[in-house]
């Protein structure tokens, strides 16, 4: 048996395994990981997020100054560079635990480098400010669901993003069903792709829609979120500093491109449970 929690930001869910010294789960499987985010047979998540000391990670932690690694791998056990939600989860956790101290920014070590985390007015439970980097506006290709192909921007936030505006008058549905993934031009993501849907909603405001790479359509995303913020920044001509809301079927984040360049997005993040598997 060994510990897990689970918990969510914006109902992107995972089961988060406690490791601090690496000695718990070694080389996490594919395997387990996929046992833990079956719905019916574990205990359910779009992702794991393994907790681990960044001076215990190993490579993917080297020369990142933080104490903690986010080992995050999407529900089919493949890894990723980065979960926006995740992180914010993965801080709300460190919190409740004593493990870092809210009052101060804390970094966090992933895959995409470090990230650090501002929880509002200091507190423990306070909504999380997440700087995200710098994003990179790479090309723009095209994405397609059945029969429909839309142009698509693609942005890297550490992890890849392929961002398409639905039509004036168009539905969050009209995406289609998003059961499988959508198809993309493999030259521009040989590694796979996040795929997000948009609509607007109003001056700074728009909805997505999200089909995420190795976890299926999800209820948010937030390396998604930031995507799409910096897409529509870039199609409405916005200035830096000008905020924007994000709908998410599963919550509401909200997204600032800030003067030096860099992204930084504010939302919740919940822990719900924690028990023993012997998953
Ligand atoms: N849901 C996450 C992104 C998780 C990783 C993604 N599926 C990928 O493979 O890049 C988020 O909140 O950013």
């Amino acid at each position: 048996m060994y510990p897990f929690l689970k918990g969510h930001g914006t109902e992107n869910d995972f089961v988060l395994l406690p490791d601090p010294d690496a000695t718990v789960h070694g080389e996490l499987s594919a395997e387990r990981v996929r046992a833990l985010c079956d719905r019916r047979a574990g205990i359910g998540g779009d992702g794991v997020l393994r907790v681990v000391r960044a001076a215990a990670a190993g490579a993917a932690a080297a020369g990142q100054d933080a104490e903690w690694f986010m080992d995050y791998r999407n529900s089919d056990g493949s890894v990723s560079e980065m979960c926006g939600n995740g992180v914010r989860v993965f801080g709300r956790h460190l919190a409740r635990q004593g493990l870092i101290d809210p009052s101060a920014p804390v970094p966090v070590a992933t895959r995409a480098g470090v990230k650090v985390l501002t929880f509002a007015d200091g507190a423990a439970d306070g909504e999380i400010t997440v700087d995200m980097g710098i994003p990179k506006v790479v090309e723009v290709t095209a994405v397609a669901v059945g029969e429909r192909t839309w142009p698509a921007l693609h942005v890297d936030m550490g992890n890849p993003h392929a961002v398409a505006f639905l039509g004036d008058g168009e539905d969050l549905a009209d995406a289609g069903p998003l059961t499988e993934a959508p198809t993309y031009d493999p030259a521009a993501y040989p590694e796979g792709v996040n795929v997000e849907f948009v609509v607007r909603r109003g001056p700074g405001h728009v909805a997505m829609r999200v089909h995420e790479r190795g976890s299926g359509e999800t209820r948010s995303c937030g390396t998604g979120a930031c995507a799409v913020m910096v897409a529509t920044a870039l199609a409405d001509g916005a200035a830096r500093d000008t905020a924007y809301r994000i709908d998410l079927p599963g919550g509401t984040l909200r997204i600032t491109w800030t003067t030096d360049d860099r992204i930084l997005m504010t939302g919740p993040a919940v822990v719900v449970a924690e028990g023993t598997t012997d998953l």
